[in-house]
Formats: structure tokens, C-alpha cells, sequence
């Protein structure tokens, strides 16, 4: 006896199963239901093999190929599987393909169904899979939208087999044959053949029975006068509708249109029953199998259905019979108000999205997987977060799924954060993939930079922080220059730089995007003359256009690196910016890309957020700042301490606008829980091989404490480049959580101005304008940007009057206008301790005039709770200025000024601590004195 799945195929209609399976593949599955059920094709979605790949290990033998290789995104890792799997289908049906010559055998693999609203991403992505697959015998599936009905006529005509999938109506269903239609009849103009073109037009049958019937529930619940008459029509609407499109079908076939084709050997698009597995345990489980049997259609179904109809399903051609019943279901329908035109466009809205789901579910599995795999060859993070912040956080990772912002993101659109100009800065996107800079000629700069002992980077914020970092945590390799920075005004720092090398055997490299930023300007003019103007022991690295180009061109400078207009400076450290002084110090360009792709794809647009480490990490952070937890305290291990000063540019300068954002707070000393406020989040970055100098037990405490703690593992110095690009995309959906354009930095010009301002009635009268302070002896000199709540006494009176008005939530500044060296920072970090521990605040510092062009930013634009210690010092020795009147030393004075009244215009608590003998040692007695006061 031949099985009643045989006796469908008898009957004229084609099974076909809608289930692959590695596991059922490897058994044979596929080929015992050929032979034994008379089976005729497959087909799979992104559900069925989120069922299949998602969970369990069957795949990773498969997986593995991939997780190993850095640069595989998670696409090529679930991608090859599907293809493996949809391959060895199309072969087990390869021979019935060939038997019925073309006829039937075919296997559908599914686009992606995020691009379900896009023409042209459907075309491309139809072609990439068919040329992948590789098989005769594959259909692609297409969904029937408005954007992908034309991607069908389109892949018709170019030759390719198209499954039209998640078609409900009857329209959605004409439109498609139409396309079917014409793409054929294109290929007939061009003299191209068409005998071999198949094509499916999948009708989802029980998932419009499903809404329907949950409507004719409600309001029989509800107690409908009309309970009667709905009951009638339950479980009937899906089946009517599917016989009305096979309707239209027999009257498509029998017309001129389709007959001129057909005698060109074309086949007809068959109806194809699509989610047959019958959705409520009431119906009979063959429901939609018994119901729509007709000549020419197919049947794909779920195995369990298809065991079902094996069972005790009944052949009969019932497709074709009481046509006039089935348009008096959906007249009844319509008489009742059930609106199916409504459901069904509802329908394909949703079926797109739950298939996106599916997809969603099954990258962000083998996602976790392949980070999982990657082992060290991927930072770790992990974090403790208390369980209100972590219930908020997987909320904002949830929505930001559904949402697709992972993809959204790499897709430049701008609608994620302000609907601004922020497409144009995401070219550090591609950056960190190394496609900005050209690696073969840093590599020949790299060789001819050894002849150099010494190389000086002059620049400022991003143009200097990011070779910073890797000067100090990668540092130079042996022969090649060491790596001075200098981002500065400061004339004991200048000349310290200055008495450490020979500046006419020096390699200089002049980095500044616009071109046009004060500070490397005036150091390259000092350079230069110090070099005896030898231009070709200068580089620059410049976006195109710029005045540094010109200068250099002038100069004969031996480069000019150019950078990318579409990269903010805080965001160019994987661009030339940081790659032209990598390449001099002797770093491996094309190695250090190679070292950071792990993070570049586990970061990618396919790594849904949940799954996708830097995503995570700036839910976190949004979240956080979003319930007042806006200090990031960047706590790292020795090897890493570096880091801080251009994670605080980037998280600063993006964030801290409008009032909002966050406040990083970088090198100060990890104190015990008390000391802390409830306005933190810390992250612990740790380098292997650091010693632990008891960090970790005091960060568990802080845990413990219910403060949120990010930690990040780096397993070796080579890998920091992954940190850049982590926290780059962090930052950018940081600033989707808190609202804000996190690529521009509105408040910075004004403290510009403000300096220029000074320096320029300098130029002209030789003195700087006159200031009043509040109080003045031999040693120093206070000023208060007239700030009138503060009173003319003395000076522990005037600092513990500022410092009484620290409360929860605030933050303590010192803006220190001196050289940057270790004494400094470590008497600055005794007077940060002092105030964090007595008033429990966070407590910041940045060394003028270099965190003008980093944290700046948040000073002033940002959260209005900081409190600022300015502290200037007369310039002893000072430097004088090629050109110029104003000596560095005036210049920073100068901006330190611009600074404070900035500040203070935008109604920061601001004092300027005017150390005439430069000893920070006065303001720590100072302090102590006014927190004991
Ligand atoms: O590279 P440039 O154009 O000299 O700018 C230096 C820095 O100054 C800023 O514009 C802030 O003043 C930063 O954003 C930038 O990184
Ligand atoms: O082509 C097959 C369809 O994707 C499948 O039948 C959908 O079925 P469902 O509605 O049960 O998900």
C-alpha cells in the first residue's frame, strides 16, 4: 500500500517537509521520507533553524571552523551551517530534481529577514545565497512585502528559483504572480530561457485562523449577539481564503498571459500551503492538510503533521470543492466585522518580525558561542550589578534588540540617537577594521622611522590620547623612536621634552584633524625653529584640506597621513591618528588590526545586543547614568593605567552635553565603600600577569556594597586596540540611552574663544587683561569668576565655604594649570582622596590646557554637579613663542582664564587657586586645613 503521503503526491499535490536538521541530514531522514513518502522538497526559515542551531551542540563541529578565525563575523558562522545544511538537502533531492527534470526537488533557504523592507538588500543578498548554495535545485525565499515583491520580478528575470514567502492575502498573493509573471516575460525579451525557473508562492494558512479566531473568542466571551454566527466561521476563514487564492490561480494558468509563457516551457508558480501545523490543539492536527488538496499546489509540513497525515489523513481533492461556501465564510467574516484585511497585513508585520526574532535568538546564540570560543583572543567582561540596575539594564538590552540597534548602529542611523548628522562620524567603524589607513605605506614609514631615537607627537585630545595609550602600554620596539607626547602649553613640560631629546636628529609628527587647534600649532612652530627648520624630519597626520596640510606642504614636511572627515578625534585611534605614531614607534600595523578584530566582530551588527560586548557595556553605562550613577571610576590594573586618560576623552567629550551624561573619573585612588556616594559604576580593567595590589578585595567589597562593578580582562598588552573599539561602540549607545548626539562637542568652542580672546589683546598690548582676586598674599592669589556668594576672607575660610557646598551627587574637579609629572599627579591624587573621603564625592582632575580638549567637554556641558579647583602658577622658567608675543606660559594662563569664565557663565562652582611659586604642596595644607574647618 502506498503511504497516504504518496496518495497526496497521486492526487497532484506535492509534499514537501518545512524542517531541516543536521542531525536528521547526517541519519538520512530526509532521504527515507523520498523514498518512502514520495517527498518532493523542503523548506526552512529562520525559525526552523534557530530550532535546529540554537541550542545543543550538533553544530559545533561546524561552528568550530569558524568561532577560530578572528576576523568570521557571527553571520559566517551561523550562515556556513545553513548553507552546509541546505546543501546536503538539495542533494539527497537531487535525484528526484532530476527524475521529474526541474519539475519539483527543491529545498528554499530564506534572505535574511531583516531585510524584509529593503528592495535592493533583498535582491543582493537572493543573489549572494544563490551563488553560495550552488545548487539548481534551491529556491530562495523572498517574503511577499511591498519592498520584496519587486525583488522578486527582478530575481525572476535574472534566473534565480524564489520561493514567495509570508503571503496572507489575496492581493499581497496577485501582486506576487504579477512579478512571478513579468520577470519571466523579461527574460523572454532578452531571448533568455525559461523552462527552468521555479518558483513557489507559499500562502501561511493557519496563522490567519489563529488571529481570527482569538477575534470570534473575544467577542463571544464577551456574549456577541452574534455568537452564533461567528462560531460558524471559526477555524473556517484561512481555509476559504486559501481556496480563493487557488481561484485565482486555475483563472491565472488558463489566461493568453500565462498560456504564451507556458508554450515557451515555463512553469507555473504553485500554491504552496505554508504553517500548516495547526496552531489550536482543538482542531484536528491534518486540518490544513485534509483541506487544501488540490492539482499543482504543494504542502510543506512540520514533521509532527506530517506524521499525523501519514496516520490519518484523508486524500480527497478538496481544494477545488464548495468554492461558493468558502466565499460565503469570508463574506460572513466581513458581514461580522472580522476585518481580514486588516489581520493579514498585521500578519506579514509580524511574521517579519518573528522571524527577525528567530534570527535575533539564534546570532545572539552563536554569538555567545564563538565569544565563548575565542577564549583570550577576546577581552572578557563581566559584571556585578545591583539587581535593580541589572532588571533595567537586560530591559534596555531587550528593547534595543527588537529595536535592532546592533544593526541600526553600523547602519549609520541617525534615528538612534538625535535624527541628527551623526551618520556622517561613523567612519571609525570601518577604521578599526583597518580600512582607513593604508598599512603597506605605515609599514615603509614604520622602516624609515628607525633612523630616528626620538619621536615628539604634538597634538591635542583625540590627536594625542590615543597615541598616548599605546606609547605606554605597547611601547616602542627595539630600534625604533621612543614616543614623547606633548599636549600641552605648559613651559616646564615643553622643556622637559626639549632637554630629553636632540630636536634636529628628532622625528616630529604634528597630529591635529581640523588642522587648526592652537596648541600643536604653536608647538610646531617652536619645534621647527628648534629643528632648524629640517621639514622633513616632520610629519603630519591631518584630515584632507586642512591648514596642517599646508603648513606641511610649506615646510616640505616627508608625510602628510591624511585622516578621515568622518571620524570625531576622540574616536580616531584605530584611523592614522593612531596608527601613523604606532607605525614610528615600530608597532605592527597590520598585526595590531589582526589583535583588535575579535572585538570588532564580537561588536558587530549581526552580535544582537545581549550578546554583543560593547552594546552591553553601554546599556550599562546608560542605564547606570540614567538612575544617577553617572561617575565612572575607571579602576585599572598597573599595565592598563594608561588607558584612563583616553577613555575619559571619549566618554566625556560624547557624553557629557545638554546637561546630561557621564562624568569618568580617572586615577583616583580606590577608596572603602563609605568613601563612595551612590552616583558610581566601576570598572576594573585588568591586564594578566598584574600584580592585584589587593584591588580585587577591595573592589569586591564595593560589590558587595550594591555599587555596580564592570570588570574587563585584557590577557596581553596587544589586545588594548580591542578596549578602543569596545568602548567606542559603548559610548555611541551610552549616548542612545541618555539622548544625546555622542559625535559632537558643543561646549568646547567657547573656552576657545574665550583664550583666543585673551591671547589676542595680549598680542597687541603685551599684558594680559587685569583680573581682581579675592584674596591675595605673597604665596597666592584666589579668584572667584565673580562669584558673589563667596566672601573676601581668607583662604581656608574661602575654599571650606566652596567645599561646604558639596553634596550626594556632585563632584570635585581640580583643573591643574602645571606640568604634568609625577609629583603633581600624585599630590593632586592626595588632595582628591582627602575631599572623596571627607565628603563622600567623586573627584576628577585634568592637567591644563590638555583636558580642554578631552573632559572639557562634560565640565562644562555636562551634569551641572561638578565643583572646580582651578590651580595656576606664574611660568618660571617660561618659553618664549616663535612669532609670537604671548610665551607658552601666557598662552596657558591665558586658557586657564577662558576656561574659569566659561565655567562659571555656565553656572559651574568654579575658584582659580593661583599658586604663585608653583607648590601644589600650599593647596594640600590648603585643603586639609578648609575639610577640617
Ligand atoms: O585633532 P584636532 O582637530 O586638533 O582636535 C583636538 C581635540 O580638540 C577637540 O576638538 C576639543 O577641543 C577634541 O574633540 C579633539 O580631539
Ligand atoms: O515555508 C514555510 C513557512 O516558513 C512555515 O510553514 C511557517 O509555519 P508557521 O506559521 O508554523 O511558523
Amino acid at each position: 500500500m502506498t503511504s497516504r503521503l504518496q496518495q497526496l503526491h497521486e492526487a497532484g499535490q506535492a509534499v514537501w517537509l518545512d524542517f531541516v536538521d543536521r542531525k536528521f541530514l547526517k541519519a538520512d531522514g530526509l532521504k527515507k521520507l523520498v523514498a518512502e513518502d514520495g517527498l518532493t522538497g523542503v523548506t526552512s526559515n529562520p525559525s526552523i533553524f534557530e530550532k535546529a542551531m540554537g541550542s545543543g551542540e550538533a553544530y559545533d563541529e561546524g561552528f568550530n571552523a569558524f568561532l577560530g578565525k578572528a576576523d568570521a563575523s557571527v553571520t559566517d558562522t551561523y550562515e556556513a551551517q545553513a548553507i552546509a545544511d541546505i546543501q546536503g538537502a538539495a542533494d539527497d533531492l537531487r535525484p528526484v530534481y532530476d527524475r521529474l527534470d526541474g519539475r519539483d526537488g527543491y529545498v528554499s533557504l530564506e534572505v535574511s529577514p531583516y531585510l524584509a523592507n529593503d528592495t535592493d538588500a533583498t535582491i543582493a543578498e537572493a543573489r549572494r545565497l544563490w551563488a553560495a548554495v550552488d545548487r539548481p535545485n534551491l529556491m530562495v525565499k523572498v517574503p511577499g512585502t511591498d519592498a520584496g515583491t519587486p525583488a522578486i520580478r527582478r530575481l525572476i528575470a535574472n534566473g534565480i528559483n524564489i520561493n514567495v514567502t509570508l503571503l496572507f492575502s489575496q492581493d499581497a498573493y496577485q501582486a506576487v504572480a504579477e512579478a512571478f509573471i513579468a520577470g519571466l516575460e523579461k527574460r523572454v525579451k532578452e531571448g533568455a530561457p525559461i523552462d527552468r525557473i521555479a518558483s513557489v508562492a507559499s500562502f501561511f494558512v493557519s496563522r490567519i485562523d489563529a488571529q481570527i479566531d482569538k477575534a470570534i473568542d473575544t467577542r463571544m466571551e464577551a456574549g456577541d449577539p452574534e455568537a452564533d454566527a461567528l462560531k460558524a466561521i471559526r477555524g473556517k476563514v484561512a481555509i476559504a481564503n486559501a481556496k480563493l487564492a487557488y481561484v485565482h490561480y486555475q483563472e491565472l494558468i488558463a489566461g493568453d498571459r500565462w498560456q504564451a509563457l507556458a508554450a515557451k516551457g515555463a512553469m507555473p508558480q504553485r500554491l504552496l500551503w505554508a504553517s500548516t501545523g495547526t496552531k489550536d490543539p482543538a482542531y484536528p492536527d491534518t486540518l490544513y492538510i485534509d483541506t487544501l488538496i488540490g492539482r499543482d499546489t504543494v504542502n510543506t509540513m512540520p514533521p509532527k503533521t506530517m506524521d499525523a497525515f501519514r496516520d490519518h489523513g484523508t486524500v480527497a481533492e478538496t481544494l477545488t470543492g464548495d468554492i461558493e461556501g468558502a466565499r460565503h465564510v469570508l463574506a460572513e467574516a466581513r458581514r461580522l466585522g472580522l476585518d481580514l484585511g486588516q489581520v493579514t497585513a498585521d500578519l506579514v508585520g509580524s511574521g517579519v518580525t518573528q522571524f527577525a526574532d528567530a534570527a535575533d535568538q539564534l546570532l545572539g546564540a552563536v554569538a555567545g558561542k564563538r565569544n565563548a570560543f575565542l577564549g583570550d583572543r577576546l577581552n572578557g567582561m563581566t559584571a556585578q550589578l545591583p539587581a535593580s540596575l541589572d532588571k533595567a539594564v537586560e530591559a534596555r538590552l531587550e528593547t534595543a534588540r527588537a529595536d535592532a540597534w546592533s544593526r541600526r548602529l553600523w547602519a549609520g542611523d541617525a534615528g538612534l540617537w538625535t535624527g541628527g548628522d551623526e551618520a556622517k562620524w561613523l567612519g571609525w567603524l570601518a577604521a578599526a577594521k583597518g580600512e582607513q589607513v593604508d598599512q603597506a605605506a605605515l609599514a615603509t614609514f614604520g622602516e624609515k622611522a628607525r633612523s630616528y631615537k626620538d619621536a615628539v607627537l604634538l597634538g591635542m585630545g583625540g590627536s594625542s590620547l590615543g597615541p598616548e595609550v599605546l606609547s605606554l602600554i605597547l611601547g616602542s620596539a627595539a630600534g625604533s623612536p621612543k614616543l614623547h607626547v606633548l599636549d600641552t602649553t605648559d613651559p616646564g613640560q615643553i622643556a622637559t621634552v626639549l632637554a630629553a631629546i636632540d630636536p634636529a636628529g628628532t622625528l616630529f609628527i604634528v597630529s591635529s584633524k581640523s588642522g587648526s587647534t592652537m596648541e600643536p600649532e604653536l608647538l610646531r612652530a617652536f619645534f621647527f625653529e628648534k629643528a632648524g627648520g629640517q621639514g622633513a624630519h616632520f610629519v603630519a597626520v591631518t584630515d584632507p584640506g586642512s591648514h596642517l596640510e599646508k603648513t606641511a606642504a610649506r615646510d616640505g614636511f616627508a608625510a602628510v597621513f591624511a585622516g578621515d572627515p568622518a571620524i570625531g578625534g576622540r574616536y580616531s585611534v584605530l584611523s592614522a591618528f593612531g596608527m601613523v605614531p604606532a607605525a614610528a614607534m615600530g608597532i605592527d600595523v597590520a598585526a595590531f588590526y589582526t589583535a583588535t578584530a575579535p572585538m570588532v566582530f564580537a561588536c558587530g551588527p549581526d552580535a544582537p545586543p545581549a550578546a554583543n560586548p560593547g552594546v552591553r557595556l553601554g546599556a550599562i553605562l546608560g542605564e547606570a547614568a540614567a538612575i544617577g550613577r553617572d561617575k565612572l571610576t575607571i579602576v585599572p590594573s598597573a599595565g592598563l593605567a594608561p588607558f584612563g586618560a583616553w577613555l575619559e576623552q571619549l566618554i566625556a567629550e560624547s557624553t557629557g552635553k545638554q546637561g546630561k551624561g557621564i562624568v569618568p573619573v580617572d586615577l583616583e585612588p580606590v577608596g572603602t565603600p563609605e568613601s563612595y556616594g551612590t552616583d558610581r559604576v566601576f570598572v576594573h580593567l585588568h591586564l594578566a600577569g598584574d600584580e592585584d595590589d589587593g584591588l580585587e578585595t577591595k573592589l569586591k567589597a564595593l560589590a558587595a556594597a550594591g555599587h555596580p562593578l564592570v570588570s574587563i580582562s585584557v590577557a596581553s598588552r596587544e589586545l588594548i586596540g580591542q578596549e578602543f573599539f569596545r568602548w567606542e561602540i559603548a559610548t555611541a549607545v551610552a549616548g542612545a540611552v541618555i539622548g544625546i548626539d555622542p559625535f559632537n562637542q558643543p561646549d568646547v568652542e567657547d573656552a576657545k574663544i574665550a583664550t583666543r580672546k585673551l591671547v589676542d589683546a595680549y598680542e597687541k598690548s603685551g599684558a594680559l587683561e587685569p583680573e581682581t582676586p579675592l584674596y591675595e598674599d605673597a604665596e597666592i592669589a584666589i579668584f572667584a569668576a565673580g562669584d558673589a556668594s563667596l566672601a573676601p576672607t581668607d583662604p581656608v575660610a574661602i575654599l571650606s565655604a566652596r567645599l561646604a557646598g558639596l553634596g550626594a551627587g556632585d563632584y570635585l574637579g581640580i583643573l591643574a594649570y602645571v606640568e604634568r609629572d609625577a609629583a603633581h599627579e600624585a599630590a593632586i591624587a592626595r588632595i582628591r582622596t582627602a575631599i572623596r573621603d571627607a565628603r563622600a564625592v567623586a573627584t576628577v582632575a585634568g592637567f591644563g590646557p590638555r583636558f580642554l580638549h578631552s573632559t572639557g567637554q562634560a565640565y562644562k556641558g555636562g551634569p551641572a554637579t561638578g565643583m572646580f579647583i582651578e590651580v595656576t602658577r606664574d611660568p618660571d622658567p617660561d618659553l618664549a613663542i616663535p612669532h609670537h608675543r604671548a610665551s607658552f606660559g601666557t598662552v596657558q594662563l591665558a586658557q586657564a582664564r577662558g576656561d574659569l569664565d566659561v565655567l562659571a557663565a555656565r553656572g559651574q562652582r568654579v575658584l582659580r587657586i593661583h599658586l604663585k611659586h608653583g607648590d601644589l604642596a600650599r593647596l594640600e595644607t590648603l585643603v586639609t586645613a578648609a575639610l577640617n574647618a
